[in-house]
């Protein structure tokens, strides 16, 4: 479990990230923290590892405040995935990942098969892993970096933004073998988008945010979209746009969900 007890971040040059964020993201679920740019989602996910530490108030993991952790052993003890990868240019796939187990003190031959391994875990074709990053596609760049923020088999996998840059098709197969990957592995995962149908398809628990990580609405999916919490909620979750809106049409005796804009989107099974 991850705590964040009236957290606030205020930056050297006098920008207030964080006002005062408190949560609970509970373990072995996904949150997502959607919202704007600029309105503090990346500074947040960022004071789990320490990358960044709080002004005020604490963080805690499975009830210990992380300030009192050795920041080098944290950081390495938690996955990381940002976006565009985050690859070293210079460096072949299969020791972009198995860097991260040979800085944990990981023997050279395990940490090369664990990273084969956990290559094919994301579905990548272990023939990928002796080519440099520039010579794959973006999605399958994204993959290693999945792989890289994995092979440890951390508790806990943060992930910025991770499918922000790939094309649309890419992405849905992406969000699709993170679907995958979450049951499988069973991780606590902290997603950062500002993407809010990623938040939904994605997120156990989608945190709405606002300027200075002020938080608009918590709640699952289906609790966001049953009870928005007020306009700003209505219009970020697109209520207003009509996609969200379905009701059910009568077709030669057919029921067919229909959504506020008209288009036909599937068809209601009798149950
Ligand atoms: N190192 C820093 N020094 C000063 N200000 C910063 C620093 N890092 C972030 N900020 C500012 O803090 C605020 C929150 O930034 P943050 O990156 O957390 O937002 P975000 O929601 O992740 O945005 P984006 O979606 O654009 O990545 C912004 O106003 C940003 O300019």
């Amino acid at each position: 479990m991850i705590e964040y007890r009236s957290i606030g971040k205020t930056f050297a040059d006098g920008t207030e990230a964080v006002g005062d964020f408190s949560l609970v993201l509970p373990s072995r679920t996904t949150t997502v923290f959607v919202g704007s740019s600029g309105c503090g989602k990346t500074t947040l996910l960022r004071m789990v590892n320490r990358m960044v530490d709080p002004s005020r108030g604490q963080v805690l993991i499975d009830d210990v405040d992380i300030a009192t952790r050795n920041r080098v052993e944290l950081r390495r003890s938690i996955g990381y995935v940002m976006q565009n990868a985050g690859l070293l240019p210079h460096r072949k796939v299969i020791d972009n990942v198995a860097t991260v187990l040979r800085l944990n003190g990981v023997g050279k031959k395990e940490a090369r098969d664990r990273s084969y391994a956990v290559l094919e875990t994301v579905g990548l074709d272990t023939s990928l892993a002796t080519k440099y990053p520039s010579q794959l596609s973006g999605g399958q760049q994204q993959r290693v970096g999945v792989a890289r923020g994995l092979v440890s088999d951390p508790n806990i996998l943060l992930m910025d933004e991770p499918f922000g840059a790939v094309d649309p098709i890419v992405r849905e197969e992406l969000q699709t073998e993170l679907l995958r990957l979450q049951r499988d592995l069973d991780k606590t995962i902290v997603f950062v988008t500002h993407d809010i149908d990623e938040a939904f398809l994605l997120g156990d628990q989608v945190v709405i945010l606002k300027k200075g990580g002020e938080v608009a609405q918590v709640g699952s999916p289906a609790d966001i979209l049953a009870a928005p919490a007020d306009d700003f909620v209505r219009s970020f979750v697109g209520i207003d746009k009509g996609s969200r809106t379905l009701h059910v049409e009568e077709r030669d005796g057919v029921r067919v969900v229909v959504d506020g804009t008209g288009k036909a989107t599937g068809v209601l099974e009798s149950s």
